[in-house]
């Protein structure tokens, strides 16, 4: 016969918190499951604890946790071979500090019942009532001489403590589910849950069923994977490993370009692993994908509130007793040392690109497609970050480094100073090569000093670039989607730098001033390149079109453009900006400006045929049309390479094609 020790109330202050917490908890009542089974970790950590200080003589029992499913029972039990708890514990930890944390976490999530509290970390042994409609310990404490005793309730505040005849030392929670809770009497929800929660914990958790009445269990089978990569020490793990750990995370997913390896005891601990994917499109980088977790418990599938936002396309796992998980999501954010672990993290990731940068620059600049977007993206939002990786932003450079060595000396966080030589790196991959913003103003400085010319789109610019490379000038590409934001940002934080577009105006080095030097035509008191303006300006009628006329350089004049369309770096930018507020697409400007290339032979052809032209009496003469249809179509083709057509504009571009030909093939087969 067991003998009752004590029978009584458990003193509460919230009357049913029952209902409360099932109502708010409502959607979350699998993490029971979590928190019994970090209970049943916690009291075989701590018997490990004691027998280490020597309190304890005995002998140890293998750790681990048997997840027990009785089926016909309908009980489900998560049996430890912790420390285990005498009478007395059993009151003070049971009946008053479970339930007493029970009651705190109640209040506070009243007080913040609109907002999400993380993992909902706290509710404790008291969760076990969101599944079950009684609960039962069974409990023998590793102190000598302890006596088993069984505890009971049936969820109301009245509890039963009585002897038990239990022989091992450790602690069952039995639950008899209730009848809407049978769901986790199915063994593949037990291993469901706690490959979500469990599945790092650092014992054994082995599951076993009895599936029916006065059937014995089967064999117990161990369902979690019990190490937790980010706790071990980086040496002891292989590139594998970590592509291992990656896959078992995101399976099915192209393998990351690198990692992290976050492993920190002061001033707080962090562990962790960040791993840096291949951005795709279709992923929504504004989603966190880090999973977070406390002591190697599931807590959430991200950590948003934990790491910078900028590194929210990462993924992997960070693992943190100092991340206050009690507490509301917009608490968090503002917690002290949450915003210390941030940096932290964006120390450490900026520390590992660095390290990249140096020690294998081929395979940086091969992850700088993907790379490049957090970096840049970071180092707008993150005035740290900007600070820590501003020497290692590169950009595509239209020069050939393919044997130039860079110098370039980096500072590192810890205050020491590195010379970058070459160190048999290369700058250049795949025929492309790369550069930092410091090396080109250096590679280029006798030229134009502090100036950097840049193109942002390669197809559409391509007539630019050439115009300027064909010249000697470096023209930087600055193509990538954010790019946009960072060149202005750029000329914001180095103010003496002039970034200019390659379509934006053209430098002097460019033009061919003796060319520009010209006669005065005697009958119109024109210059020939006022000739020239005078005929465009007829043939266009646009009012808001600012036509200019310049002598490009180029080896041979065949080989520069004829014209060419160039929007002022300022103008350009205050529409850019307009329709970023207005939340609009850019529309071409209507006032740009027309650069007529006056020692292109094919203008200098323009000009002859408009001034062979003779009026006819119902008229223009026939050369003086097609001296307007060229005129148009000159301007096209210059548009073309800025904006592409519009339908209309595709439209007459064609018919106009058609026109123009028509017209010479006449002339010739005359
Ligand atoms: N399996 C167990 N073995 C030994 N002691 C236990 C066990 N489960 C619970 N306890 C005791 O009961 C106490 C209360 O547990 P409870 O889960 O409510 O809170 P907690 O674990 O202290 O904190 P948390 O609310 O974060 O879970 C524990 O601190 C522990 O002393």
């Amino acid at each position: 016969m067991t003998t009752i020790l004590e029978q009584g109330n458990i003193s509460i202050h919230t009357e049913n918190i029952f209902p409360i917490i099932k109502k708010w908890l409502y959607s979350d009542h699998e993490i029971f499951l979590r928190e019994l089974v970090s209970n049943a970790v916690d009291a075989i950590q701590k018997m490990k604890m004691v027998a280490r200080s020597g309190e304890f003589s005995g002998d140890m029992a293998e750790p681990e946790i048997i997840l027990t499913i009785d089926k016909p029972k309908q009980t489900l039990s998560i049996s430890d071979t912790g420390i285990g708890m005498t009478a007395d514990e059993v009151k003070q930890y049971i009946n008053q500090v479970a339930f007493s944390s029970a009651e705190e976490f109640v209040q506070k999530y009243q007080a913040s019942a609109d907002q999400q509290i993380i993992g909902h970390f706290g509710l404790g042994f008291y969760s076990s009532f969101m599944v079950a409609k009684y609960v039962e310990i069974d409990t023998l404490s590793y102190k000598e001489g302890a006596q088993a005793v069984k505890w009971a309730c049936d969820g109301s505040t009245e509890f039963k403590l009585s002897e038990s005849d239990r022989a091992t030392q450790g602690t069952t929670i039995k639950l008899t589910l209730q009848d809407e809770e049978l769901e986790y009497l199915e063994p593949h929800r037990i291993r469901q849950l706690v490959k979500t929660y469990c599945d790092f914990m650092p014992f054994p958790i082995k599951l076993q069923v009895i599936e029916k009445e006065d059937e014995d269990a089967q064999a117990p089978e161990q369902i979690n994977r019990q190490i937790a990569p980010w706790k071990e020490s980086p040496s002891n793990l292989s590139r594998e490993d970590y592509l291992e750990f990656y896959r078992y995370l995101y399976p099915f997913q192209e393998e990351p370009l690198l990692w992290v390896h976050l492993n920190t005891d002061y001033p707080f601990v962090v562990n962790g692993i960040l791993y840096f994917p291949k951005l795709k499109p279709d992923v929504d980088v504004s989603k966190g994908q880090i999973k977070l977790f406390c002591n190697q418990v599931f807590v959430s599938d991200n950590c948003e509130e934990v790491i910078p936002q900028f590194l929210m396309p990462l993924r992997g796992a960070i693992d943190s007793l100092d991340i206050p998980l009690n507490v509301s999501r917009s608490f968090l954010q503002s917690d002290r040392t949450v915003r210390r672990i941030a940096d932290y993290i964006a120390k450490k990731v900026g520390d590992r690109l660095k390290e990249l940068y140096r020690d294998n620059r081929e395979e940086y600049i091969r992850c700088w497609q993907d790379l490049g977007t957090f970096v840049k993206f970071g180092s707008l939002n993150d005035e740290k970050f900007k600070k820590q990786v501003e020497d290692i932003i590169i950009y595509r450079t239209t020069a050939n480094l393919s044997d130039a060595a860079p110098k370039v000396e980096i500072q590192t966080q810890e205050g020491d100073v590195w010379q970058d030589s070459s160190n048999g790196q290369s700058n250049t991959v795949d025929g492309k090569s790369y550069t930092t913003l410091q090396e080109y103003l250096e590679r280029n400085k006798e030229r134009h000093e502090n100036r950097v010319f840049y193109c942002n789109d390669e197809v559409s610019q391509a007539t630019y670039v050439q115009l300027h490379t064909s010249q000697g000038i470096e023209v930087l590409f600055m193509d990538s989607f954010i790019d946009s934001h960072f060149a202005s940002f750029l000329e914001r934080e180095y103010s003496h730098i002039k970034f200019s577009r390659v379509d934006s105006e053209l430098d002097e080095t460019l033009i061919d001033k003796n060319k520009s030097e010209e006669i005065v035509d005697p009958t119109t008191n024109q210059t020939r390149s006022e000739q020239i303006k005078t005929l465009f300006q007829k043939a266009l009628d646009k009012p808001k079109l600012i036509i200019r006329t310049e002598a490009l350089k180029g080896e041979d004049a065949a080989s520069t453009p004829p014209a060419m369309v160039l929007l002022p770096e300022q103008l350009r930018r205050m529409q850019e900006m307009t329709a970023l507020m207005q939340q609009q697409a850019v529309q071409f400007p209507e006032e740009h400006i027309l650069l007529i290339n006056t020692s292109h032979p094919m203008i200098e052809n323009l000009m002859s045929l408009s001034q062979g032209a003779i009026a006819t009496p119902d008229g223009q003469s026939p050369s003086a049309e097609l001296a307007t249809l060229i005129c148009h179509h000159v301007y096209d083709l210059a548009l073309m390479a800025q904006k592409g057509f519009d339908a209309d504009g595709m439209r007459s571009f064609v018919e106009r094609s058609n026109q123009v030909l028509t017209k010479l093939t006449d002339k010739a087969a005359r």
